[in-house]
């Protein structure tokens, strides 16, 4: 069950970060604070206890009151000493099972998912997104806490700042408090109250504490944002790689509506170049197959992800396909015959598309999670326009022919094969 708290340390002064409240900075065109908040509410948390300082309250204040969020403010009038006091300061305004989150650490919506649902302090035994050197780190014992601190030589896991607590950990800050006059570090808590551990290893999340590392930040975001399933070979292999990259330095100034209006009008001038240079054609409408990969990589990554915007960005996507192929019979057939095979490609290229939308209009579910052989099958968009640059990297009206020929074998058997799997999935009892 996920807590219906959380509380937010955010009353240290960001020194390293030019002195500026570091929950606020922005990456990926949404502030750290925003991220974290937004995603925590989508998974159950109702009520946030942010603890700031008297400099940064009001901007924090400003911040909670712009977005809404149900949360309260509490001041830290002693930032300069260790954040287990900052902690010890929520004590009262939580009660039961609470989480507790830093308010410089970037998470992606994976790590959340799993994290809200672990106990104790959750630790990563393969962190992809920090420096390990400045990390705190975590030796476990027994599946708790045994030691931690950024010094530990021989460490398990990293600790994410990310906490799954109750209240009884205040009973350790009520101790700290008068044995260390109220400076004390978050870690020491953890260790005196040898808080169980929970692994979530590899997901994406960093700790921001310098400038420099807001463009990690920014990479962790873009690279996770990678859609699950769905992609083919040529996507998984080749566009991906480049479409990240051309996100993460598009991901603080584009829209991702703004991208897919730029990716279509990319595909209808690769479909107008057929009529002028077939080669030029083909590498136009692979480049625009690329690009079609960086609106849904910076609509998750700027946490803008919307379903018009993913209806809208399959439709434009089979206006492309077939502006395309339309243009392109247009440009090099002339046999009736011909015409009818180019019909038959383009017909089985909206076909493919379709058949796995309409199993998500038929089952709520998506077809490539729920029938996995789906995902085998060759024929899937990228795939479909790197073969079509190929065939037309030799500019004759044989490869034309030959690809059109391709294509509709292609799509055609494909659609075949996935109402065949899907047939087969929805018989058997109790599957969908
Ligand atoms: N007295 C403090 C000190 C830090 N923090 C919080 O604990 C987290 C980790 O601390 P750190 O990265 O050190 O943040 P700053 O202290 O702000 O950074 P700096 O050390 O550069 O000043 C941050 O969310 C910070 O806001 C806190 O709540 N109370
Ligand atoms: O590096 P930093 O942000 O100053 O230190 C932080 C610690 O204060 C905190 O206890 C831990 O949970 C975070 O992961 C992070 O390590
Ligand atoms: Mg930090």
């Amino acid at each position: 069950m996920v807590p219906e708290r959380a509380v937010i340390l955010a009353a240290g002064l960001g020194t390293r970060m030019g002195g500026k409240p570091k929950g606020l900075v922005r990456v990926a065109r949404r502030e750290i604070l925003y991220r974290t908040m937004a995603l925590l509410q989508e998974k159950g948390v109702k009520k946030f206890v942010v603890v700031t300082n008297g400099k940064y309250a009001p901007l924090y204040r400003e911040f909670i009151e712009r977005y809404g969020f149900d949360a309260e403010l509490i001041i830290n009038p002693e930032p300069g000493m260790g954040n287990g006091h900052s902690l010890h300061l929520a004590r009262g305004k939580v009660s039961g099972k609470f989480v507790l989150v830093m308010s410089d650490h970037v998470y992606s919506r994976d790590f959340i998912e799993r994290a809200v649902n672990g106990e104790g302090l959750i630790a990563d035994r393969e962190p992809r997104w920090v420096d390990t050197e400045e990390a705190t780190k975590v030796q476990v014992k027994d599946g708790k806490v045994w030691k931690i601190g950024k010094g530990l030589k021989e460490w398990d896991a990293v600790d994410t700042g990310f906490f799954i607590l109750d209240g009884r950990i205040f009973e350790v800050t009520e101790a700290l408090e008068k044995e260390k006059n109220g400076d004390y570090s978050l870690s020491e808590v953890m260790e005196r109250a040898k808080v169980p551990v929970t692994f979530v290893d590899g997901l994406g999340w960093t700790d921001v504490d310098t400038p420099e590392e807001i463009n990690r930040a920014r990479r962790m975001l873009v690279r996770t944002a990678v859609k699950g399933t769905g992609d083919g070979f040529i996507s998984r292999h080749l566009n991906r790689r480049i479409s990240t990259r051309v996100s993460e330095l598009l991901v603080e100034k584009v829209t991702p509506n703004q991208m897919t209006v730029l990716t279509f009008l990319l595909g209808i001038l690769s479909a107008l170049a057929t009529l002028v240079s077939l080669p030029l054609a083909g590498i136009l409408y692979q480049l625009s197959s690329i690009l079609d990969g960086v609106d849904g990589e910076l609509a998750r990554a700027q946490l803008r992800s919307s379903k018009l915007g993913g209806y809208v960005d399959s439709i434009l996507d089979r206006y492309v396909d077939g502006s395309f192929l339309a243009v392109l019979a247009y440009a090099i057939l002339n046999e009736p015959i011909w015409y009818l095979v180019a019909l038959l490609a383009l017909l089985g290229s909206v076909m493919v598309s379709y058949s796995t939308e309409r199993f998500r209009g038929a089952f709520c579910r998506d077809a490539y999670k729920e029938v996995p052989a789906l995902r085998k099958l060759p024929g899937k968009r990228d795939e479909r326009v790197f073969l079509t640059m190929l065939f037309l990297l030799y500019p004759a009206t044989l490869s034309v022919k030959a690809l059109f020929l391709t294509l509709a074998v292609l799509t055609n058997f494909r659609v075949a094969l996935a109402i065949y799997f899907v047939v087969k999935k929805v018989s058997r009892p109790k599957t969908i």
